[in-house]
């Protein structure tokens, strides 16, 4: 049997570029499969541009960048959406469809992404719910939702195509201590069964209670460093 053992991400001399502006350079890192990485760094510090640069909604030219087997410096926009199929994104505000329940939006993604069996859509539906512990609220709107359940419900969308990685900008940006710490609870228990996590956050106190591997954006690269430098 061959072992894969290519990672998830791949930079090597990588920039990466707003308009003219240059925003990071020299980006050199690698994530395994399976890795969770934490991204940090001052607001402004490119964080943001380059988790959009990850899911191919910002382009990269120079130097060499893949993810999941894409190579992002070539990538052509109809393969976008099998890069993405890879991926699951989560944000910071959610960005749920307000007008439909929490099974109608993971179907919405579901037939967006190919799903077509009535039957598999609800099983699926049965199993993300109850991964991510909502399995009770399946016909309620995101407005019936916590904060804490509706990012809950993002996450279980972005888990719909068994996802080689998961990024995640800021996901409890808004939420309060103690439901990002079951947020984060989340993000581990998903990162156990195997897929990979890069998550950008401003939450150094989160970082402790949960460590892994930090990245960190400063002085236009990324680096990688340690909580207790962070702290200092
Ligand atoms: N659409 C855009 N057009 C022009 N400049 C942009 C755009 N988006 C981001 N920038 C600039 O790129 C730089 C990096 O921004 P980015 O949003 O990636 O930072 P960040 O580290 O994610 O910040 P935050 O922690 O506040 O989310 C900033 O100087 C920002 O002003």
């Amino acid at each position: 049997m061959t072992f894969n053992s290519d990672p998830i991400v791949s930079f090597q001399e990588g920039a990466i570029f707003q308009n003219e502006n240059k925003i990071l350079e020299n980006i050199n890192f690698e994530i395994s499969k399976g890795e969770f990485v934490y991204l940090v760094g001052r607001t402004g510090s490119g964080k943001s541009t380059l988790l959009k640069t990850l899911y191919a909604d910002h382009s990269i030219n120079v130097g060499k960048a893949s993810v999941a087997g894409f190579d992002l410096t070539k990538i052509k926009r109809k393969q976008i959406s099998s890069l993405r199929r890879k991926m699951g994104i989560v944000f910071q505000d959610f960005q749920l469809f307000d007008d439909r329940t929490v099974a109608e939006n993971l179907e919405f993604v579901m037939r967006a992404t190919g799903w077509k069996d009535r039957s598999k859509i609800k099983t699926r539906i049965a199993e993300l719910t109850m991964d991510v512990g909502l399995s009770t609220k399946c016909d309620s709107f995101p407005f019936q939702l916590s904060g804490g359940e509706q990012q809950r419900v993002s996450i279980a969308r972005a888990l719909v195509n068994y996802p080689q990685i998961m990024i995640a900008d800021e996901p409890t940006g808004n939420l309060d201590p103690e439901v990002s710490e079951e947020i984060y609870e989340l993000f581990e228990s998903i990162n156990r069964k195997g897929t990979a996590i890069l998550m950008a956050t401003h939450a150094y106190s989160m970082i402790e209670k949960h460590p892994a591997r930090i990245l960190l954006c400063e002085s236009q690269t990324i680096k990688q460093t340690s909580i207790e430098s962070l702290a200092r």
